[in-house]
């Protein structure tokens, strides 16, 4: 895992309670240390409440307008004034259920970067696009959508998390190779680009993981932790899955 330090975060998508998170408050209080972070990517409105908590917080998407007439968004300004320290930009759901195209999703990136907030960028392919061996160009045009925009410098302050769509809750979870070699043409691409800042870029793999398979997936060399759906709700898997990604 190189010099890295891993991450890994749980998104909760549309679910989870109060109930749950004060659980996995405490169970998570021995967990963030020296040897990985770790964050719950909670529904926004459950984001002050994991504040106050002493949990790492981040929401699951934000708003690319920064404020006025724009009912129902959440406002990464406000995010950062409570606390939040990251969210999700282009989370597969995101694009594929909300339509949120590549332009849509740097925008979202620039806005909670301005405001303060870490982005993890997620990418990834559907099944189809990686049957017509299109994996490598989507994910490389979801990238560039974000460079284009800003510069490959503002990846420094961001994490991206490969989450091929087709290994999200269905149980089918990409081989530990199959990952690392994505991760790896992520971290080659940027690589390009600016080494120092690839070396140092933090990339996380999502799609079923669980604590069974984390620990192989997480000793692939390009692999920085995880971006955990379904398991993360699960408070004994959510911790193991976090102790597995320890050195
Ligand atoms: O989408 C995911 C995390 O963002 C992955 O979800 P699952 O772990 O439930 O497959």
């Amino acid at each position: 895992m190189a010099s890295r330090k891993p991450l890994v975060a749980g998104n909760w998508k549309l679910n989870g309670s109060q109930t749950l998170l004060n659980e996995m408050a405490n169970v998570l209080e021995d967990i963030n240390s020296q040897e990985v972070d770790v964050a719950l990517f909670v529904p926004a409105l459950l984001a002050a409440e994991a504040v106050k908590l002493g949990l790492q917080t981040g929401v699951q998407t934000v708003s690319e307008y920064e404020a006025g007439a724009y009912t129902g968004e959440t406002q990464a300004a406000l995010a950062k004034q409570l606390g939040v320290t990251y969210t999700l930009v282009g989370h597969s759901e995101r694009r594929h259920v909300f339509g949120e195209s590549d332009e849509d999703v740097a925008n979202k990136f620039a806005m909670a970067q301005q405001q303060g907030l870490i982005p993890v960028l997620c990418v990834g392919e559907t099944e189809q696009q990686r049957e017509q061996g299109e994996t490598e160009s989507v994910i490389s045009a979801q990238i560039e959508a974000v460079i284009q925009k800003l510069g490959v410098a503002a990846l420094s302050q961001s994490v991206i998390a490969y989450e091929p769509v087709w290994a999200i809750g269905t149980g089918k979870t990409a081989s530990p190779q199959q990952a690392q070699d994505i991760h790896q043409f992520i971290r080659d691409k940027i690589a390009q680009q600016d080494q120092g800042l690839s070396q140092g870029l933090r990339i996380l793999y999502g799609g079923s993981v669980n604590e069974k398979n984390s620990e192989e997936l997480f000793a692939q060399q390009d692999i920085d932790g995880g971006l955990i759906g379904g398991a993360s709700l699960k408070t004994g898997a959510f911790v193991s899955i976090c102790e597995s990604a320890k050195g």
